[in-house]
């Protein structure tokens, strides 16, 4: 297995992430199995693998959606037990879904200051300077009071990215939130695409961040990571640094890079 070396990971510091032997069953049959994961500080990851490998699954648990059936998972440093909305100091790690996902009745400015009204004894002129500021980091003016359904696709995609550069005052202090893209460029055209790539590069660099990018599509790859997983039969099947994944003859990635339908990756037989 090839290692990633990222010169701007922090190698002696702490680990954001810790995953030991990860095992998540849907109807007592594995997704992730023996999943092993250390993620450094500042490191930027893309994890790629056919549909069904468990990539969104990695991310919910992550996000604190979801518990493992067993193993153990560590986020900056403390061993996670329970799902993030039942937890008092939760970690600081901020999840982009594939779909916006915002809140239809509330408006952009409600969606982005959520957490912050949820949270924190702030004023509303405080609340309404940081979420327009976000809103503008993201290429987004005059559209506060708006209801998402009057944004187009594009437009909530960006408010969702403004979600996660807000950070709320019950998350654990610290200085560099973990953001997590779910396929945030599928089914978009290649202009669209460089927008939205874009977006992840800034989040992650406005939020001092590390991200986990999971995605199919090579530009987003190339350019939102340093360090690509490739999962595959529940666990990670090769991990190396974005140059190493362009060049690597390793089965599994030639398979992915070319599209072949000769190698490792196979449909599941049911
Ligand atoms: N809520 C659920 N109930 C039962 N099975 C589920 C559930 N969510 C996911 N799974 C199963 O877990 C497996 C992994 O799903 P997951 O969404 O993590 O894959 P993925 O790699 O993200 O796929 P894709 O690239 O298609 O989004 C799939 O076989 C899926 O059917």
């Amino acid at each position: 297995m090839e290692h990633s070396k990222s010169i701007k990971t922090q190698d002696n510091a702490e680990p954001i992430v810790e995953i030991e032997n990860l095992l998540v069953e849907w109807d007592s049959k594995p997704v992730l199995n023996k999943f092993n994961l250390v993620m450094k500080p500042g490191e930027k990851i893309a994890i790629i693998g056919p549909s069904g490998c468990g990539k969104s699954t990695t991310l919910r648990v992550l996000a604190g959606l979801l518990l493992p059936t067993s193993g153990n998972l560590k986020l900056f440093g403390s061993t996670q037990s329970y799902l993030r909305l039942d937890q008092t100091n939760p970690p600081d790690v901020r999840l982009v879904f594939q779909n916006p996902a915002l809140l239809g009745s509330l408006t952009v400015e409600e969606n982005v200051g959520f957490l912050l009204r949820k949270n924190q004894s702030m004023s509303e002129s405080k609340i309404k300077e940081i979420v327009i500021s976000c809103l503008q980091e993201v290429g987004l003016y005059n559209v506060s009071n708006k209801l998402p359904s009057q944004l187009s696709g594009g437009m909530q995609k960006r408010v969702s990215f403004a979600r996660a550069l807000v950070k709320g005052s019950s998350l654990q202090s610290s200085s560099m939130p973990l953001l997590l893209f779910d396929e945030p460029t599928s089914g978009l055209d290649p202009i669209a695409c460089t927008r939205i790539e874009d977006l992840i590069i800034k989040t992650t660099n406005v939020a001092k961040g590390c991200s986990i990018v999971v995605s199919h599509v090579m530009s987003t790859i190339e350019r939102s990571a340093e360090r690509v997983l490739m999962l595959y039969g529940g666990k990670i099947q090769w991990d190396g640094t974005i140059k190493e994944f362009k060049e690597s003859d390793n089965s599994f990635i030639k398979q992915f890079r070319t599209g072949s339908l000769q190698g490792p990756i196979q449909p599941e037989i049911i």
